[in-house]
């Protein structure tokens, strides 16, 4: 069986920087992997990049088989706006929108019309158990509740991948806990792959498998004897 998203031998500078030195990754559909590292390792370059958020100036990302970087521009941006959804750290609510306009958000992008968009997303937010926040603004939740939005708005579209980077770096470790089963159990249910960026080991221990990055590079952990 052929991975869902793999990446071989990246590379990517930022000017001077070597973000990248050589980078190789892959999941399979339904897996949930860590990728794990030291602040300034790579970890988010290789997210992007798996993403078709960054290009790298090196190597390939293959997802479903197909070379991302022939894909077209506009190609690229269905495949992020349909198959994939995204959780980062914080920020990423739209502060003017209400948390169900939020979630409804990637639909609406995707030509929904409001009342079939906003009905959907009433669900998902019911599932990660945010239904009463669905009139607040992002401003009036908590972080973790905010993180619960986020998470039901990655979910809306059904994704086959789940970008998740450091979803839980502004949470205190209880609602960091939650997060995580929250992702996790939200993936498994709908076979959605987890790409999940984190520096910390207790998150870690959500994924099925460990990718370590150091100095740009990725190889898989030793496993102790
Ligand atoms: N857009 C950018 N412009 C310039 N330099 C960048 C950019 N993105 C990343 N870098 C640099 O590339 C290197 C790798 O950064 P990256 O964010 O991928 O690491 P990371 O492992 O995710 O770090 P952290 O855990 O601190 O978030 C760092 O030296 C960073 O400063």
């Amino acid at each position: 069986m052929t991975a869902l998203l793999t990446a071989s031998a990246l590379r990517k500078s930022f000017g001077p920087t070597e973000a990248l030195v050589s980078a190789s990754f892959a999941i399979d559909a339904g897996e949930v992997v860590a990728v794990m590292g030291p602040s300034g390792s790579g970890k988010s370059t290789l997210l992007h990049c798996l993403a078709g958020i960054v290009r790298p100036d090196e190597g390939q990302v293959r997802y479903q088989g197909r070379d991302i970087a022939e894909l077209s521009d506009s190609e690229r941006t269905a495949l992020r706006r349909d198959e994939f959804g995204f959780v980062f750290q914080f920020g990423q609510l739209v502060p003017e929108l209400s948390c169900l306009e939020n979630v409804a958000l990637p639909l609406r992008l995707a030509g929904l019309r409001r009342r079939q968009a906003e009905a959907t997303a009433r669900e998902v937010m019911a599932r990660v158990d945010v239904a009463e926040l669905a009139p607040k603004r992002p401003g009036e939740v908590s972080g973790g509740q905010g993180q619960r939005v986020a998470i039901a708005r990655a979910l809306v579209t059904r994704p086959k991948v789940i970008f998740a980077d450091e979803p839980t770096g502004a949470l205190d470790s209880l609602n960091g806990e939650r997060i995580m089963q929250l992702l996790v159990g939200a993936a498994k249910e709908s076979d959605a792959a987890v790409v999940l960026v984190t520096h910390e080991a207790r998150v870690a221990a959500y994924s099925d498998r460990e990718v370590v990055v150091r100095d740009g590079r990725t190889r898989e952990p030793v496993v102790a004897a």
